[in-house]
């Protein structure tokens, strides 16, 4: 799993540029994380919140993590009361891609002229609704490795990892990336910009496609549970190949040993219980179209046959619907 083996590498780089206004729209575990490291950085850091705003207002986020005592208060704590302050320099989301959430609609009050977006959220095919709705607006979209969770309303534990890959989608580095990258490097985590973020999500998607479902379908399992019982690996594996089989379709050919090597990288990790796992532990909904549906759907668009990752889907809708959450 192509995961990166150590969180950052310590804050410090000073930046020459503008101390950037960033809205964070959505600051769960992934946006109250890497808010943290561009406070740290020195950027103006505002989040928009919904559940929890009342106590991050209060209190700020409390953020356990092996880079140190990342706990802040952002410069402003929106509620869904509040008026939005259009203008930021950075409106990044960090919303789960749910069918439900309209992160267009979230994001649009806080744009101004000026404004780049980013996405940092899992998922294949998570761009479009973004930049169809809001056009003017560079795209940024970003990857994390990392594995980070609420304990609670603005208690946010950091275990591991926290590097990202950035891009300007759907290709190119554009400089509104690499200013990012700069400043989430400042605040002290890797970040690095690839030419085509599609190629990465792919490469992530190898890992997230399946390990995220079978791991609920085997309630909320973890990596080495998965890995060791018998048939799992072989099930992970299986599922992979259909993957990389959609993904070379789709124009994006992955390394012939990518799956050995996700698999050796998540042999190495200790026991890890994904994001869908704990979302599904924790009763919330499941980024299944996100993650799994639309690999799916581009496999049907390009005649590969996916029996393996249709079993999944089917199996996972029918979890999310016996559950009440959707997805
Ligand atoms: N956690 C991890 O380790 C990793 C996560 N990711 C990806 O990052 C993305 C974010 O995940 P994560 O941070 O874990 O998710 P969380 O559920 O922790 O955070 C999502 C946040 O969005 C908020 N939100 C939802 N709807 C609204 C709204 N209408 N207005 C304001 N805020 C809203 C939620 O509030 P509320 O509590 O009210 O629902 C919550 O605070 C996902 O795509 C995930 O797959 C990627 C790699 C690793
Ligand atoms: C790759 C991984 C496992 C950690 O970044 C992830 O994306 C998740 O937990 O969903």
């Amino acid at each position: 799993m192509a995961i990166g083996r150590h969180a950052g590498h310590g804050a410090g780089r000073r930046m020459t540029t503008h101390a950037p206004r960033v809205v964070i729209v959505g600051a769960g575990a992934i946006g109250a994380f890497y808010g943290a490291i561009l406070q740290r950085a020195g950027a103006r850091v505002e989040v928009v919140l919904r559940s929890d705003a009342a106590v991050v207002r209060e209190r700020g986020f409390c953020i356990d993590s092996p880079l140190g005592d990342l706990s802040y208060r952002p410069a402003a704590v929106y509620g869904p009361e509040d008026t939005p302050v259009p203008g930021a320099d950075f409106v990044i989301c960090c919303v789960k891609v749910l069918p439900d959430i309209d992160r267009a609609a979230l994001i649009a009050p806080w744009l101004g002229p000026q404004s780049a977006i980013a996405l940092i959220e899992n998922g294949l095919d998570i761009e479009p609704a973004v930049a169809e709705a809001l056009p003017d607006h560079p795209l940024i979209s970003a990857l994390a490795f990392i594995a980070v969770s609420r304990r609670g309303p603005g208690e946010i534990e950091h275990r591991a990892y926290g590097r990202l890959t950035l891009g300007a989608w759907p290709q190119g580095v554009s400089e509104e990336a690499r200013q990012l990258a700069q400043w989430f490097e400042a605040g002290g985590v890797d970040a690095k910009c690839r030419e085509s973020i599609v190629r990465e999500r792919w490469a992530k998607s190898l890992w997230n496609t399946p390990f995220n479902p079978i791991s609920v379908l085997a309630d909320g399992t973890d990596t080495v549970t998965l890995l060791e019982t018998p048939g799992g690996e072989a099930l992970a594996r299986a599922a992979m190949a259909e993957v990389m089989a959609v993904a070379a379709a789709d124009g994006y050919p992955l390394p012939d040993d990518a799956i050995d090597r996700n698999i050796e990288a998540t042999r190495r990790m200790p026991a890890y219980r994904n994001s869908m796992a704990l979302d599904y532990r924790a009763g919330r909904a499941l980024e299944i179209d996100a993650i799994l549906g639309n690999v799916v759907t581009k496999a049907e668009r390009l005649g590969v046959a996916v029996p393996r990752l249709h079993t999944l889907q089917t199996l996972i809708r029918m979890r999310a619907r016996e559950s009440g959450s959707i997805g």
